[in-house]
């Protein structure tokens, strides 16, 4: 996906004509999917490239920088998620406080600029300073095509509703919202070698980025991608309340079958199912013997989601 950096305030003259999905699509959850869809399935009717109008930064984190603001992606994972759906050109707008003041008047001009044939938003989309505009004054303005919202269970599939979820453990429901199991990627840490030398169980700690959101803290069977390769794993996040109680919150894998030094790798955890709250026990046995009942739910466990 070819990716254009758009500055608030200046002037573009864009020749390539496109179909333009546009929003933030955190999380590129399934009403996403269908809007880029959409997208993509008009950008080949009208035989023009399917594009997308997105921002750099989630809004709240530049205007309220003082409010601990959580994304469910970082903006690789985003883009990355974006284009493979079958999107092939993305308008990254750089969003920095004048960009938050562009009115949505002057959002519509710069849409303008850009060349797009045919906008396609959600119904509930909306823009500009204050988040004033929205899909009836855009329409008036431009071609738009508007796409009705997915639900799920009654409910509006939204980055919102999947961040509260991730933070009730609620991992299936996000699944179903994802079509993927959510997932965080990072470097392997050097921990405190108790998992290897004291009980039995090797971890694989994860250095995660302190702005996406960690799952509510526990334990879940999941999976760990490394090298292309999928492996079942359990996870645990929280403070090992046990043996050498953290302070901050530690998120470590449990890798199934697996034998390799993999310190300062980068791999992906995905999470499938909780599977109960991370407990101090009253010796280093009884968490072993806890751990040990922990596999054999992993073990058992079928996975729904097989691609990656
Ligand atoms: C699947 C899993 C479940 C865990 N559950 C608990 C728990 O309930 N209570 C606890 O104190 N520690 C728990 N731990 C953390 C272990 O105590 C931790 O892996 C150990 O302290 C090793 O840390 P290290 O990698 O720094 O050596 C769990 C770890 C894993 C991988
Ligand atoms: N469930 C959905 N079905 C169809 N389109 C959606 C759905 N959710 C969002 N969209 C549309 O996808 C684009 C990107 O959505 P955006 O990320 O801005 O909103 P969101 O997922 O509802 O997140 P938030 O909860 O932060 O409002 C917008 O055009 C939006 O209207």
């Amino acid at each position: 996906m070819k990716i254009f950096d758009i500055y608030a305030n200046k002037h573009y003259q864009v020749m390539n004509k496109t179909v333009a999905c546009i929003g933030f699509f955190d999380g590129v959850h399934v009403g996403h999917q269908h809007l880029i869809k959409q997208t993509v399935e008009l950008a080949k009717q009208k035989g023009l490239t399917p594009a997308c109008i997105t921002l750099s930064r989630e809004p709240l984190q530049v205007l309220y920088p003082e409010r601990d603001i959580k994304t469910i992606m970082d903006i690789e994972q985003r883009l990355q998620a974006i284009g493979s759906y079958g999107i092939q050109q993305c308008y990254l707008l750089h969003f920095d406080q004048a960009m938050a003041n562009v009115s949505a008047a002057d959002f519509i001009e710069l849409l303008k600029s850009l060349c797009i044939d045919t906008i396609v938003a959600g119904e509930d989309f909306r823009f500009g300073k204050q988040n004033k505009g929205d899909v009836l004054m855009l329409e008036k303005q431009m071609p738009t095509k508007i796409i009705p919202l997915v639900e799920l269970y009654g409910q509006k599939i939204s980055s919102t509703t999947i961040i509260e979820a991730l933070e009730k453990g609620e991992v299936e429901y996000v699944s179903s919202c994802m079509n993927r199991y959510y997932a965080i990627d990072g470097f392997v840490i050097h921990g405190n070698k108790v998992g290897s030398t004291k009980l039995g169980y090797p971890t694989a700690n994860i250095e995660y980025n302190p702005f996406i959101v960690l799952p509510r803290v526990g334990v879940y069977i999941g999976r760990v991608i490394y090298e292309g390769k999928t492996y079942r794993a359990m996870i645990n996040i929280g403070h090992n309340p046990t043996i050498n109680r953290r302070d901050f919150l530690s998120l470590e894998a449990h890798i199934l079958d697996f034998d390799q030094d993999i310190y300062g790798k980068r791999l992906v955890v995905e999470f499938s199912k909780y599977l109960r709250y991370e407990k101090k026990f009253n010796s280093k046995e009884e968490l072993i013997e806890q751990l040990d009942n922990d596999v054999q739910s992993v073990r058992d466990y079928t996975y729904e989601i097989r691609n990656v």
